[in-house]
């Protein structure tokens, strides 16, 4: 039997490509989307029509449930709308799926809760694709012995929060194997409000958005005489697919809480 999946955010441009990853899947299929309008009207190829052309949409994730019995919640919304949407999910019993980044830690700390009283396993996953997960778990490794690091995120223009989900998860993975310190001078005299960027523990992570970009990260760590810079680029959204199809296949049957694809990664 297919792993029913309803998508929230379906419309969106990393919806739209998980539909395709998840219908070209011999093991899995889009049942529904979940969507604040458009209720009734059916989602193809990206488009919204009035016929019964493609996926059904619903603006409640109760009805859709009564009618199509997801298994899994694909989230890939915006940050306002996930952490409701997962809270949703896990009171109906549907395991989410979460790729949407801004979830603060408050909101973890509540879905982390909620999975554990109703048992219903949930996957949260900063980035869904496999080499900025092996970039993560790298820069962690690295900091061991460069403890000095700089984090630079750059995405596309249209994206909505900063810093990206990839660099707070990154800058949280090598805090477990970095004291806090200050980094640079410590009389440093800063001239223009942000220009060292945003600060974790003594470690900087700063945001660019550009046209043309799509998602990428470097992390710089520098010790003395010597730079290590480990590089990442998403050029593709396809690139975050491999990693949907894992965690959809790998969160049935959970009952728990797992941030992070480095988790699940045999
Ligand atoms: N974990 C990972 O590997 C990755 C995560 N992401 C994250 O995924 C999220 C989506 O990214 P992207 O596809 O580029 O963004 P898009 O803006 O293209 O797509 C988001 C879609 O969600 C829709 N939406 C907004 N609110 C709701 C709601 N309440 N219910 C259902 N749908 C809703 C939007 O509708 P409307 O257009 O009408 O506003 C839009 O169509 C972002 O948070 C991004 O950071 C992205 C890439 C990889
Ligand atoms: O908005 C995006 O595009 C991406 N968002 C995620 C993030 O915030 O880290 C993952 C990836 O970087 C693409």
């Amino acid at each position: 039997m297919k792993i029913k999946v309803a998508i929230a955010g379906a419309r969106g441009r990393m919806g739209t490509t998980a539909i395709e990853a998840i219908e070209e899947a011999a093991d899995a299929e889009v049942v529904a989307a979940l969507d604040y309008k458009y209720d009734g009207l059916h989602l193809h190829n990206a488009s919204v029509n009035d016929g019964k052309l493609g996926i059904p949409i619903y603006t409640s994730l109760s009805t859709l449930f009564e009618e199509h019995h997801p298994a899994v919640l694909l989230d890939v919304t915006d940050p306002d709308a996930v952490f409701h949407n997962v809270k949703e999910a896990l009171a109906l019993g549907i395991h989410p799926v979460v790729g949407t980044s801004g979830l603060t830690n408050e909101e973890l700390q509540e879905i982390a809760q909620l999975v554990e009283s109703t048992r219903t396993g949930g996957i949260i996953a900063p980035n869904f694709s496999i080499g900025a997960v092996l970039m993560m778990k790298f820069a962690a490794q690295a900091a061991r012995y460069l403890g000095d690091v700089e984090i630079l995120e750059m995405h596309h223009d249209r994206k909505l929060d900063s810093p990206s989900g990839t660099a707070v998860k990154t800058a949280e993975m090598i805090k477990e194997n970095r004291p806090p310190h200050i980094q640079g001078h410590p009389e440093e005299q800063i001239h223009l409000q942000g220009a060292r960027g945003a600060d974790v523990e003594g470690m900087k992570i700063h945001s660019i958005r550009l046209p043309g970009l799509l998602a990428h990260q470097q992390v710089l760590l520098g010790g003395e005489g010597e730079l290590l810079t480990i590089r990442h680029d998403s050029f593709d959204r396809k690139s975050f697919m491999p990693g949907i199809m894992m965690a959809v296949r790998k969160v049935i049957g959970r009952n728990d809480l797992i941030y992070g694809l480095e988790n699940i990664i045999d």
